[in-house]
């Protein structure tokens, strides 16, 4: 089934803006022309409460004159509202009856109908009080589940992407209006030297954005999270590892050697860096056809990874053979498991540091020399437990952190850079001065898609769809 956003401004939306379920308090939001007649028939008054200013007051169903609560009302008179229309706040008590017995009624109201996922966004948007890189800033802010996940959100919802774009945008569209002069007015002449002016200018703005887009994409892997892939051979004691990581009963763990068959994914936050961390089939060559998919999503899971933990038993110590040896590459750390077993010289490492020394060498698929950091653990125990965290944590703050500009952090963003990119390139291949302009017209364009400034009607309905009810 295909469901089609309603995006008739016309109509009054409203929705429960606060999280589902029972709560202290509970906001439900309206937004259109009827948002303030209704605000009023809840009230019972006739005077408009003034803008801005909470209203502590009963409201009840103008029909029926039922009581449904004592609750808090703010109107924002648009266009000075999150919107630009009128907006109303409901903030009531967060039981579900209650919310369900006001969501109820204003159905009811004439005009008024509930919001779609994220309609209040997209009629700001509409409205010109954000671009489309700040609606998304919110819709990852509302995402975000560790601190450095809310850092880069808050600045792209504060305009700093945005402004980034808008910028090449500008620039862009500064040296169009040069060649497009010299097209127009040919008899007078290009004060000389301007064309090498434009033309480092153009290559300039050409090398920003390839710096931007060769971000190694960071700021994309900060939204989705920093993927480790825990695999190896059956009973070397990976659910184990992943149980005592997340402190709880997450995956199945046995004597029996193939035990785990799916992925099953945690998510940590380390030191403010989110992480999913996944759980795969021990390795092996198996007649079993569920294990062995099993196997296959292991492979997959550990080839798409930003880090690998190949984990063996300490009894087939340094040997890794098969698919895991396979699967090994500058991305890997060891961990020799069941380090509490009888004393063989291999101890669970005490510290990150101290246990510095402890190398596997070895060389990768494509027969590069390798040499990787090696943990002795104990997944039973919970020895080596705080070396294996901090080597973790310092490794995604490797891959995620990042103190300098603002990073690219969509797909979307980084497709229409990619095209732009291409179009510059082009028209920078060219003497042309009407095929110059053509292609940087084009690039323009691409770089406006991304904050909304030009044909993305049809893109709406996708990205706005994503949100949640009620933003
Ligand atoms: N109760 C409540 N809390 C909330 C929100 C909300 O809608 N309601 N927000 C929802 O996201 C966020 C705050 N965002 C907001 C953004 C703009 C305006 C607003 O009234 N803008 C006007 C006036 C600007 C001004 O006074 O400086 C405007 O843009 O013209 C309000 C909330 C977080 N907290
Ligand atoms: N002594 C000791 N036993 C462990 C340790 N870690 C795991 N085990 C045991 O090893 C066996 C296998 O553990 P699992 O965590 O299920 O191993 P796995 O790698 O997930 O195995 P598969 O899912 O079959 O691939 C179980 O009996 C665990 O109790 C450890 O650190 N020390
Ligand atoms: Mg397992």
């Amino acid at each position: 089934m295909v469901l089609h956003a309603r995006t008739d401004t016309i109509d009054t939306i409203f929705a429960l803006s606060s999280g589902a379920g029972r709560a202290g308090v509970a906001v439900i939001r309206l937004s259109g022309s009827q948002s303030l007649p209704v605000l009023c028939a809840l009230l019972g008054r006739d005077t408009p409460p003034r803008a801005r200013v909470a209203v502590y007051a009963p409201i009840a169903d103008p029909q029926s004159g039922e009581r449904l609560d004592d609750a808090i009302a703010l109107y924002f008179a648009g266009p000075a509202s999150f919107t630009g229309e009128d907006v109303v706040e409901l903030h009531v008590h967060g039981g579900r009856a209650v919310i369900e017995g006001v969501l109820d009624c204003l159905a009811r109201q004439p005009g008024l109908r509930l919001a779609e996922p994220g309609e209040y966004s997209r009629r700001a948007f509409q409205n010109g009080k954000m671009d489309l890189t700040e609606a998304e800033g919110i819709a990852d802010l509302i995402d975000a589940e560790t601190a450095a996940q809310r850092r880069q959100a808050v600045r792209q919802m504060a305009g700093e992407l945005g402004q980034l774009y808008e910028d090449w945008r500008l620039r862009l569209m500064r040296a169009l209006a040069h060649i497009e002069a010299d097209i127009d007015f040919p008899d007078e002449d290009l004060p000389d030297g301007i064309v090498a002016v434009l033309r480092s200018d153009l290559q300039r703005i050409a090398n920003e954005i390839a710096g931007h887009l060769a971000d190694n994409r960071r700021g994309e892997r900060l939204r989705e999270g920093f993927q480790i892939v825990i695999l190896g051979a059956p009973n070397a004691g990976k659910s184990s590892l992943l149980n005592r990581l997340a402190r709880r009963d997450a995956a199945i763990v046995s004597d029996i050697a193939g035990t785990t068959r799916d992925a099953i994914e945690i998510h940590l936050d380390l030191g403010g860096f989110p992480v999913t961390m996944v759980d795969t089939a021990g390795l092996r060559e198996t007649g079993d056809a569920i294990e062995t998919e099993g196997v296959r999503r292991a492979t997959e899971r550990a080839e798409n990874a930003d880090l690998r933990l190949v984990v063996i038993d300490r009894a087939d110590w340094p040997r890794i053979d098969g698919e895991a040896a396979r699967l090994i590459d500058r991305n890997t750390v060891i961990l020799i498991n069941k380090a509490d077993q009888v004393d063989d010289g291999i101890t669970a490492s005490p510290s990150h540091d101290q246990s510095a020394g402890l190398v596997w060498s070895g060389v990768d698929a494509a027969g590069a020399v390798l040499e990787l950091p090696v943990l002795a653990i104990s997944a039973m125990t919970g020895a080596g437990m705080e070396s294996l965290l901090q080597l973790l944590e310092s490794r995604v703050k490797e891959g995620l952190d990042f103190a300098g500009p603002v990073p690219l952090t969509r797909m979307r963003h980084r497709r229409a850079l990619e095209q732009a990119l291409s179009h510059l390139h082009r028209g920078l291949g060219t003497d042309i001065a009407e095929l110059a302009a053509e292609d940087i017209r084009l690039a323009v364009r691409e770089i406006g898609k991304i904050t909304g400034r030009v044909d993305v009607e049809d893109l709406l309905d996708i990205i706005f769809g994503d949100f949640c009810i009620g933003k």
